[in-house]
């Protein structure tokens, strides 16, 4: 299960490049079902995820280079690209801020995973934060691949 919420981004931190970054490239074979395909630099993974909006089961498998090349071939929608900047988060967080690139941008979007829901609900997002958004489905980066 993941437990995650979503925020539109009212600021874009300062000093972006001290933090861990990963460039992604992600499709979508299916969006209902999602099956999702994604680079995140050097990885390649396979991501199927249930239907829901704050809680939704994940299932990740690794793929090689070949499978994500020859799979990308075959995606619906647009291919997203992002760079996901790891933003620690006092006392045990990590914020996962999503800037778009391509066609996408400027899209920014910030993520937090959780352990349980109970979490989830009592989380006071940073200032920098803006609008909630974990239960708007227009923000899934499934939708967000076919917009026109
Ligand atoms: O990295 P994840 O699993 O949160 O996946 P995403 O594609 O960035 O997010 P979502 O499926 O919520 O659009």
């Amino acid at each position: 299960m993941e437990i995650e919420r979503k925020y539109l981004v009212k600021t874009l931190p300062d000093h972006l490049e001290q933090y861990a970054c990963k460039v992604i490239e992600q499709g979508y074979l299916n969006t209902n079902p999602v099956v999702r395909i994604r680079r995140s630099n050097d990885d390649y993974i396979l991501t199927c995820k249930g239907k829901g909006m704050m809680v939704r089961e994940e299932y990740n498998l690794p793929l090689n280079e070949e499978a994500f090349l020859h799979l990308k071939e075959k995606i619906d929608g647009r291919l997203i690209q992002k760079r996901r900047y790891l933003i620690p988060l006092a006392p045990k967080y990590t914020i996962e801020l999503d800037v778009f690139e391509g066609d996408l941008a400027p899209l920014q979007l910030a993520e937090v995973e959780f352990e349980t829901e109970e979490e989830a609900n009592n989380f006071t997002p940073p200032e920098w934060f803006g609008e909630d958004v974990t239960f708007s489905g227009k923000y899934h980066n499934s939708q967000l691949s076919k917009l026109p």
